[in-house]
C-alpha cells in the first residue's frame, strides 16, 4: 500500500487512538509503518482483521480463533449500525449488495503464498451459503466439493503445508429472490509439472499420499499399489512428515465422492488413473537405448501395470516410451529415444493424465452443480481464489507465470481502488492529495504502447513462445533475447521492471523488479516446459483405451465441449491475448499466452500455449 501526504509522524494521542482502529481508511496518518504497528497492536490482542474501506485484511493467525466471539460478541459496537471488521461482515456486505443492486458481485482473496487466502475463502463462502437460503443438498454439496479439490489440486511447499496449486474461480448461482441455485467453478494454470518433478522439501498432489497412506489392503490390491514404495514420482514425498498428517486429513474423501454424485465406476477409473501415474514414475531407463533395451528391468511390471490400469495395449505403451514416430509422407518413421528423451516423453504422459484428469473432475462438478433447466440464474457472486505471489530458493517458470498472475490482480486493484477513486474526484470537481503509488501498468498490457513486458511480439512470454519455434532455441539463447529487448537502453521496449544484473550469474537466469520485491528466475527447462508437447502416436494410443473415462479424456471434440463449460460469461471475440483472469477482472489487461483450458494435443505444465493453436509465429524485429 503507498504511502499518502505529510510524512510527519501524527501527534502522540491520535497514533495511540489510529493503532486500535478497525478502519484504516479513518486514520488520518498513514504510511506503511503505521500500518505494520496497527496490525501488529490488534494481532496481539487476537484481532485477525481491519477494514480498509470496503477492504478487508487479514493476518494469519496459523490457530484458530474464533473470528465471531473476539470481534464482535466481546467487543459489541455502541455506534448503531456501525460493525467490527470481520469475514462474516464482508460476506453480508456481498449479499447485501447484491440484492439492493441487484448487480452480480466479486470478492477477491489476495496475498503471498501461505498467507490465508483459501482459508478465508472457505470462510466466506460457508458464511454467505448460511446468510442466503438455499437447497440444503446443493449447500452440502457446495461446501464438499473444496475437499475435493484440495486433494487434488493443493500439495506442500516450502511456504505452506496446503498450498493452492491452482486458481479458482467460483460463480454462486442465484434466482432473483436471492435463493443460491447452482455453482460454477473455473480452474486456471494447474501446476502439473508438480507430478513429475518439484524442489526438495516439497511433495507431489496430496490425493498420491491420500491413496498409499489410506486405501485399505484391498484397495491397493485393486489398484496395483502393494509394494509401491517411496520411489518415482512420490520420492522424498512419502518421507515427508507432513504428507501422512495431510492425506489423513482427507478421510472421508472417497465418501465425499460419493456425496457430490461420482459413479462407483468414475471412482474406479479416477484411482486407476492416479495408480497408473504411480507406476509410470516407476519406468526407469538404461543408458543405452541402442541395445534396444532401453529400459530397466523392473520397469516391465510398471508398464504392465500402467497398461493394464489405464486399459491400453501393453506393447503399444511399451513403443511409445521407447521410439518416437513421426508421420512424413505417409510413412511412420521411427527412432529410439535417448535416455533423456524417453523420460521427458513418460512425463509428458503422467502430466497429461494428471491435468485431463482434473479438468475432468471439475468438469463433473460443475455437472453436479448446475442450476436445475427449469430455473434461470439472474445474479452470481464470484469468489477468485488464485496461488499467492511466490519467492522461492529457485524460482522457475511456475513461478514466473504465478507471479505474473498476481501482477495483473494487483494491477486490478491499482486501477479499482486509485486509479478510478482519483478519476472519480476529480470528475466531481473534489481537491484530494494526489496518491502516490507503483503503477506496473508498464508490465502488463497498456493499450496502444508497445512497450509492455507482456505485449506481443516482443513480451516475456512471446518470446518464450517464440523461442520454442526455433531449433537452436536454448534456454541462455532466451536470456540472450530477453536482455537485449528489455535490458538494453537502446532498445525501444527498455523496461524498469527488467533490471539487468551487474554481473554475469552463474546460470542463464533474469531478474523481474515485481509489486513485492525483484525476483530471479533460473531459466533451466524453461522451454521445455513451455512446450510440453504429447507426441501425437501418445494420444492416439490412449484414446484407445477401452476405459471410457480415460478415452473421452484424450477425445478432441469432447475435450473442446469441455473446455467451452467451463468459460464464464458470453464467449469472447477470439484475440491473441487470452484470459488469465475472469471476465471483469481486467480481461482487457490480461497476460498474453494464458488460457483457461489446454486444448487437445497441446499440453503445457500451466496450460499455456492452449489459445495458440493455431497461431502463426509472428516474427520478431530482432529475431535470428
Ligand atoms: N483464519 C485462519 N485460522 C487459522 N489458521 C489459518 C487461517 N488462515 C490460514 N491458516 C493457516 O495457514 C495455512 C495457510 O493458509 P492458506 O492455505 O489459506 O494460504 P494461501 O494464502 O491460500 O496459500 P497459497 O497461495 O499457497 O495457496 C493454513 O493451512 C492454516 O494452517
Amino acid at each position: 500500500m503507498a504511502a499518502s501526504g505529510s510524512t510527519q509522524p501524527p501527534l502522540g494521542g491520535q497514533l495511540l487512538l489510529s493503532l486500535d482502529a478497525d478502519d484504516l481508511a479513518a486514520v488520518s496518518f498513514l504510511d506503511e509503518a503505521m500500518i505494520v504497528a496497527i496490525l501488529k497492536c490488534r494481532y496481539r490482542k487476537k484481532v485477525i482483521f481491519t477494514f480498509i474501506g470496503e477492504i478487508l485484511l487479514s493476518v494469519n493467525p496459523f490457530e484458530r480463533i474464533s473470528h465471531r466471539r473476539k470481534s464482535l460478541r466481546e467487543a459489541p459496537s455502541r455506534v448503531p449500525g456501525y460493525t467490527k471488521p470481520d469475514i462474516s461482515v464482508t460476506a453480508n456486505r456481498v449479499y447485501t449488495g447484491l440484492m439492493e443492486s441487484k448487480r452480480s458481485q466479486c470478492c477477491i482473496f489476495s496475498g503471498e503464498s501461505g498467507s490465508g487466502k483459501t482459508e478465508m475463502s472457505k470462510m466466506f463462502l460457508s458464511h454467505l451459503m448460511r446468510r442466503c437460503a438455499g437447497e440444503p443438498e446443493l449447500e452440502s454439496k457446495i461446501i464438499l466439493f473444496n475437499p475435493l479439490l484440495e486433494a487434488f489440486g493443493n500439495a506442500k511447499t516450502s511456504l505452506n503445508d496446503n498450498s493452492s496449486r491452482f486458481g479458482k474461480f467460483i460463480e454462486l448461482q442465484f434466482n432473483g429472490t436471492g435463493k443460491v441455485i447452482g455453482a460454477k467453478i473455473c480452474e486456471y494454470l494447474l501446476e502439473k509439472s508438480r507430478v513429475t518433478h518439484r524442489s526438495a522439501g516439497e511433495t507431489n498432489f496430496h490425493i498420491f499420499h491420500h491413496m498409499l497412506s489410506t486405501f485399505s489392503a484391498e484397495q491397493l490390491k485393486k489398484f496395483k499399489l502393494n509394494g509401491v514404495t517411496n520411489s518415482g514420482y512420490l520420492a522424498d514425498s512419502l518421507a515427508d512428515p507432513s504428507s501422512e498428517r495431510t492425506a489423513r486429513k482427507l478421510d472421508g474423501l472417497t465418501e465425499g465422492l460419493t456425496t457430490i454424485g461420482f459413479s462407483l465406476a468414475e471412482q474406479d477409473a479416477i484411482f486407476s488413473i492416479l495408480a497408473a501415474i504411480i507406476h509410470l514414475g516407476c519406468v526407469k531407463f538404461d543408458d543405452h537405448p541402442e541395445t534396444g533395451q532401453p529400459f530397466e528391468r523392473s520397469s516391465q511390471k510398471s508398464i504392465r501395470n500402467s497398461a493394464s490400469l489405464l486399459k491400453i495395449d501393453r506393447v503399444r505403451l511399451h513403443n511409445q516410451l521407447q521410439n518416437l514416430e513421426i508421420y512424413s509422407r505417409g510413412e511412420v518413421i521411427s527412432r529410439p529415444y535417448t535416455r533423456t528423451e524417453a523420460e521427458d516423453c513418460r512425463d509428458s504422459i503422467s502430466k497429461a493424465l494428471y491435468n485431463r484428469l482434473f479438468g475432468w473432475l471439475i468438469y463433473r462438478i460443475n455437472q453436479v452443480l448446475a442450476a436445475p433447466k427449469s430455473t434461470q440464474a439472474t445474479l452470481t457472486v464470484g469468489i477468485l481464489d488464485i496461488f499467492g505471489f511466490e519467492n522461492l530458493k529457485t524460482n522457475s517458470f511456475e513461478q514466473l507465470c504465478i507471479n505474473l498472475a498476481n501482477e495483473q490482480l494487483h494491477n486490478f486493484f491499482n486501477t479499482k481502488i486509485f486509479k478510478q477513486e482519483q478519476q472519480e474526484y476529480a470528475e466531481e470537481g473534489l481537491d484530494m492529495e494526489s496518491i502516490a503509488y507503483r503503477d506496473n501498468s508498464d508490465l502488463l498490457i497498456k493499450p496502444y504502447h508497445k512497450t509492455c513486458f507482456l505485449d506481443r511480439p516482443i513480451g516475456i512470454l512471446s518470446l518464450i513462445d517464440e523461442e520454442c519455434h526455433f531449433p537452436q532455441g536454448s534456454d541462455s539463447s532466451l536470456v540472450t533475447k530477453f536482455t537485449r529487448n528489455f535490458g538494453n537502453c537502446r532498445s525501444r521496449f527498455r523496461s524498469s521492471f527488467y533490471p539487468v544484473p551487474e554481473r554475469e550469474l552463474p546460470e542463464p537466469s533474469f531478474t523481474i523488479s515485481h509489486y513485492a520485491g525483484e525476483i530471479t528466475y533460473s531459466v533451466r527447462g524453461f522451454l521445455e516446459k513451455n512446450r510440453d508437447s504429447l507426441p501425437d502416436r501418445v494420444v492416439v494410443v490412449l484414446q484407445s483405451s477401452t476405459h471410457s473415462v480415460v478415452s473421452s479424456l484424450f477425445n478432441a471434440s469432447l475435450a473442446r465441449e469441455r473446455a467451452r463449460s467451463f468459460s464464464t460469461g458470453p464467449r469472447q471475440r477470439r484475440s491473441r491475448t487470452p484470459r488469465l483472469l475472469p471476465p471483469g477482472l481486467g480481461a482487457r489487461e490480461c497476460a498474453p499466452g494464458c488460457s483457461i483450458r489446454s486444448a487437445p494435443g497441446k499440453d503445457s505444465p500451466w496450460a499455456f500455449n492452449s489459445g495458440y493453436d493455431e497461431r502463426a509465429i509472428i516474427p520478431s524485429p530482432n529475431s535470428e
